[in-house]
């Protein structure tokens, strides 16, 4: 079945750059940099990527993007990762960066941008990979950061489809960020929004009807609101799901009691994402399967789920 699972054409529409970052990769850019890591090799690294819930990973996380300098690193971030879209027939791909995460410890938005999206073009022409990048705000820190950050982007601004929101959830809701993001969508953005991974639903109503969001990230608490699940399946609002993610970060106990194929059942328009694959154990084809193994996953919904994925594209073919 994995052999199976791989070959399906598919989009992958949540995954973070700086959560590809290897911890093999992590180390050799420690080394380029000559930055000291608090780990000494990349098994005590490994082993540390245990979480219990979102902070705790997001702590890790943040840490490990530190080695990311030079925009040479930042292509070479990007590049490991199309490489991985390549083996899984990742025909199409719509990945975050979280532009804060860099300029705030002193690396300027241009470094970062530059190193990615000279990769996502060499993907394109030697892979054959297309994409569509997402600027993701981070919600811990102010709105007022986050108008910054779009100022930063606008003389790229052919360089990205649509803004985002990630970080940690609880406390900061979409409402926060409602004036920038009008802000975004008036300068010709799309956007999407984190929302229900940790989050109770009125988060993901505020997504929608504040932040017009194209697309739910995670989303899976919706479940907990009828009325909200009968808007998302009747707007056919996509939720981009990422399974290894939220069993790594506890949001289920079990892969077992996941809610994404009960939720494709009763006609909710979601997709098989990755996340942070260098941190929750695995890329698409692996959140596929653990589907298969725990779910009973059958052939015909991993189809229906991949055309999610396609279908969901905000960069249309
Ligand atoms: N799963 C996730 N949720 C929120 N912010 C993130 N940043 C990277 N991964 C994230
Ligand atoms: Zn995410």
């Amino acid at each position: 079945m994995y052999d199976w699972l791989n070959a399906l054409p598919k989009a992958e529409l949540h995954l973070h750059l700086e959560g590809s970052l290897e911890p093999e990769l992590l180390f050799a850019l420690a080394e380029r940099n000559k930055i000291a890591l608090p780990w000494n090799d990349v098994e005590t690294l490994r082993k540390a990527y245990a979480f219990n819930n979102l902070q705790e990973f997001l702590d890790l996380y943040y840490k490990g993007a530190d080695v990311l300098r030079t925009s040479q690193d930042f292509y070479d971030l990007t590049w490991a990762y199309l490489l991985r879209c390549k083996a899984q027939n990742v025909i199409h791909t719509e990945p975050f960066f979280d532009p804060q995460t860099h300029t705030d410890r002193g690396v300027p938005f241009e470094v970062v941008l530059n190193g990615i999206a000279a990769a996502l073009k060499d993907g394109e022409q030697q892979l054959g990979i297309t994409n569509g990048l997402i600027l993701s705000f981070l919600r811990h820190l102010s709105e007022a950061e986050a108008e910054k950050t779009l100022d930063q982007a606008l003389p790229f601004r052919d360089a990205f489809v649509a803004v985002g929101l990630d970080s940690s959830e609880m406390g900061h809701p979409p409402s926060k960020f409602q004036r920038v993001f009008d802000r975004a969508r008036h300068e010709g953005f799309l956007t999407v929004a984190h929302a229900g991974e940790e989050g109770p639903p009125e988060y993901i109503w505020e997504a929608i009807d504040l932040l017009k969001i194209q697309r739910i990230d995670h989303g899976v608490r919706a479940i907990e609101d009828e009325r909200l699940m009968q808007r998302i399946i009747d707007e056919q609002i996509p939720l981009t799901v990422c399974p290894l993610s939220n069993t790594k970060l506890c949001v289920f106990d079990d892969m077992a009691q996941h809610n994404i194929l009960d939720m494709l059942e009763r006609g909710v328009k979601v997709t098989v994402n990755s996340d942070d694959p260098a941190y929750f154990g695995g890329y698409v084809t692996e959140n596929f399967h653990a589907l298969y193994t725990s779910l009973g996953m059958t052939q015909d919904q991993a189809k229906r789920l991949a055309q999610n994925s396609l279908d969901a594209r905000l960069v249309k073919p």
